[in-house]
């Protein structure tokens, strides 16, 4: 057995071994024990060797860190650069040695350097990353609807979208790749659709069977489409079915694994859509937004169990002057905001100025309103989490009466940011 240090680097450019061997890294970390030489070509594809570091002993890989650029929606429809961070791993036999900080401290200044406003990441444990500036920017909402109590009208039409206006079609995974792309993209430039991210054409492919392997668990998936009365594809929705029976009696769960629209028209027609798929007595429906209209769509909305109400999508600021300048406020006014960053990345006292006209925030030696971390910012700045909140809890502190609570007016969304992607 080796015994020498950990030596950190990029992956090599040239070499897809170096790759192979890195993404058997990631599968150890992830406790997961063999990868078949299909997936890890599959896997291959989205691995940019320049952002993607990993750990050696002797040869030997034993921690694991990529990025890659995503484009994430502020409040306001506007996009601004993003890294997202991912396949973090270290060796159960190497962790708690500093390698994962190490990687991430590397990462963080590379994005800062190539401009990234922001570094955003899925945590798998709730307490790794606040460290590193990290706050939880967005939740998100199990629902598991029981048929057999929503009062649904289990006899209607399965596809009646209402009078005079569009319609429900199923289409191939083809299909879907052709229309699929421009509805989320045109859904990401909504003023509502703060936390949404940036689909690549890699993340359609594998959605839509293009991508697979031996031994991968996920289910085919059924593709919905709703078109407009004039046949515009205004929202998609993806779900599987478990076909499960009890006593020749249907008792199945219907999984909605997508819903997107781009008008509440669409959006409705696809979940009623959903609910109304025979054999089913179950619709879970994961990662939907915590205000979701899908209780309230039924006679009886306490039939939307909430199974899980979590965490999704974390932010790291890195350029507090244009993250907080490219979104939209919900009302005119100033703000001057201390932020604290140990990384010595995003600190900083910044002045605020949103008017309806836009907002502008740029470094200032006006007295600050309020100190905060920067990983607080990073749950403040989509309207996800609320200043006095924090405020009660101790973790900002208010240096004019009232702050906390006009940064709420300020910063808080008509709708709830929203991330439904995993990454
Ligand atoms: C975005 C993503 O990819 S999420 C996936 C994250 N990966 C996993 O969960 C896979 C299993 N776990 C692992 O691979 C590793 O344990 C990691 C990546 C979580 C941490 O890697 P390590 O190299 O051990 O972390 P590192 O030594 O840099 O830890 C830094 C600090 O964070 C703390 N920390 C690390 N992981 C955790 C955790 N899971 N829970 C609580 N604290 C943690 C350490 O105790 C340490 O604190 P200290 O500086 O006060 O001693």
């Amino acid at each position: 057995m080796g015994t020498s240090d950990p030596m950190t680097r990029t992956l090599a450019d040239d070499d897809p071994e170096d790759v192979h061997d890195w993404l058997r890294a990631v599968a150890t970390g992830f406790l997961q024990s063999a990868v078949s030489e299909e997936e890890l070509r599959a896997r291959a594809g989205a691995i940019d060797p320049e952002r993607t570091q990993g750990a050696y002993v002797d040869g030997r890989c034993v921690a694991t860190f990529r990025t890659f650029a995503q484009r994430l929606t502020l409040p306001g429809g506007r996009d601004v650069p993003c890294c997202a961070v991912t396949q973090v791993t270290v060796t159960a036999t190497h962790r708690r040695r500093g390698l994962m900080s190490a990687m991430m401290r590397r990462a963080l200044a590379a994005a800062k350097e190539r401009g990234e406003v922001c570094a955003s990441l899925i945590a798998a444990e709730y307490p790794i990353y606040g460290r590193h500036g990290f706050g939880p920017a967005t939740r998100a909402t199990d629902f598991q609807v029981d048929l057999t109590r929503a009062g649904t009208d289990r006899a209607a039409r399965a596809a009646d979208t209402g009078p005079g206006t569009g319609r429900i079609d199923l289409v191939t995974p083809e299909e879907l790749r052709a229309v699929g792309p421009a509805v989320h993209e045109r859904f990401r430039a909504l003023p509502t659709s703060a936390g949404a991210i940036d689909r690549s054409a890699r993340w359609w492919l594998a959605h839509t069977g293009g991508l697979r392997w031996p031994g991968d668990e996920r289910r085919d998936l059924f593709h919905a489409v709703y078109r407009d009365r004039d046949g515009t594809v205004q929202g998609v929705a993806s779900y599987r079915h478990d076909q499960r029976w009890r006593n020749s009696v249907p008792a199945g769960t219907l999984g909605v694994d997508e819903l997107t629209a781009v008008t509440a028209e669409a959006e409705l027609a696809l979940w009623r859509y959903l609910l109304s798929v025979d054999w089913t007595v179950t619709v879970s429906a994961d990662r939907r937004a915590p205000d979701d209209v899908l209780p309230l769509l039924l006679p009886d909305p306490r039939a939307a169990r909430i199974a899980r109400h979590h965490d999704l999508l974390w932010l790291r600021p890195l350029d507090v002057p244009a993250l907080l300048s490219a979104r939209d406020y919900r009302t005119a006014g100033n703000l001057v905001l201390e932020v604290r960053d140990d990384a010595g990345l995003a600190g900083g006292r910044y002045a605020l100025d949103a008017t309806a006209q836009g907002a502008r925030c740029e470094p200032t030696t006006l007295t600050a309103d309020l100190t905060l971390s920067v990983a607080d910012l990073g749950s403040l700045c989509l309207g996800g989490e609320a200043a006095s909140r924090l405020l009660r809890l101790g973790r900002l502190d208010e240096h004019r009466p009232g702050a906390a609570d006009h940064a709420d007016l300020l910063l808080g969304t008509r709708r709830l940011p929203w991330c439904q992607d995993m990454f």
